[in-house]
């Protein structure tokens, strides 16, 4: 059982309460500016508050408001050598935050499939304390990198949701066009994304093998891949990749002018 809390509790900070939530096994503290964003998290915690320094007593804590802020809320918390700091924000990076803190300081760039406990992670620092470690476990996956990758990380795992979600949405879209409901068009979207993300994490077949086991021979997937590999879906998917790496390294550029 770890305590933790978890301040800034947005469209991150609640996804993150929901999934550590999950097991039961941790004792959550909620901390916000905003009174009904606290009544939104209550339900998935054992104390929600607008005091930073009851955050500031758990063993971990989470910071997860926009990046311009959190060195600032660091200095304002005040941890000790026992405690963890765990940052989140895009383009902050822990040389930033360490000498502003005797806590051990953790970076980790998660994603909002945290509210349902299948959050893709990346986590750098120097020292990943064993209750960071079970915390990320309870939301989902994660993966150690080196902290030059974390502006590919935040591109990737960060960002990577919004860009499945338009990708889920144009296949609907087109479901849609060719007749079927909406909401039979989402199902069968979404979960056909689910089954293949599944697919990819379970198999040990390659994506490419994995796509010719999809294509029977004269059948009709085939005829899709080949408008795919025709087309340039591929690069605007990489170049939206760049472009958001591209923007976590101009965050970590503002931070530094500070
Ligand atoms: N959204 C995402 O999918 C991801 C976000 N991140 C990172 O998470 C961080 C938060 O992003 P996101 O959740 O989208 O942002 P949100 O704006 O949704 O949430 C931030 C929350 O923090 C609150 N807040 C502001 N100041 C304080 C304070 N002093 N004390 C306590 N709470 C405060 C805000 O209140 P108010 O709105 O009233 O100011 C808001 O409720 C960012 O650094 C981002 O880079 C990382 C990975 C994924
Ligand atoms: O868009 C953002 O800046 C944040 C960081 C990664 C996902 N959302």
């Amino acid at each position: 059982m770890v305590h933790v809390s978890v301040i800034g509790c947005g469209n991150m900070g609640s996804a993150l309460i929901r999934g550590l939530s999950r097991t039961g096994n941790h004792t959550i503290t909620a901390c916000d500016v905003d009174e009904e964003v606290l009544d939104e998290v209550e339900p998935y915690c054992e104390t929600t508050t607008t005091d930073l320094a009851e955050a500031a007593e758990a063993t971990v804590v989470f910071v997860v408001v926009k990046p311009d802020l959190t060195a600032g809320i660091v200095d304002d918390l005040d941890l000790s050598a026992e405690q963890t700091l765990v940052s989140i924000a895009a383009g902050v990076s822990t040389d930033a935050l360490e000498p502003r803190t005797d806590a051990t300081v953790v970076r980790v760039m998660p994603n909002l499939a945290a509210a349902t406990g299948d959050m893709a992670a990346a986590v750098a620092g120097d020292e990943i304390t064993d209750e960071v470690a079970e915390l990320l476990d309870d939301a989902g996956v994660f993966v150690e990198i080196d902290e030059a990758q974390m502006h590919t990380s935040t591109a990737v795992n960060g960002s990577g949701p919004a860009f499945v979600f338009y990708l889920i949405k144009a296949m609907m879209d087109a479901g849609v066009e060719s007749g079927l409901n909406p909401d039979e068009a989402k199902v069968l979207a979404a979960q056909t994304f689910k089954g293949a993300a599944e697919t990819v994490i379970q198999s040990e077949e390659s994506i490419d093998q994995l796509i010719d086991d999809v294509c029977s021979p004269k059948g009709t997937t085939i005829e899709g891949m080949k408008v795919l590999r025709e087309s340039t879906a591929d690069e605007a998917v990489a170049e939206a990749v760049f472009a958001a790496e591209r923007r976590s390294e101009e965050l970590a550029g503002e931070g530094d002018d500070e």
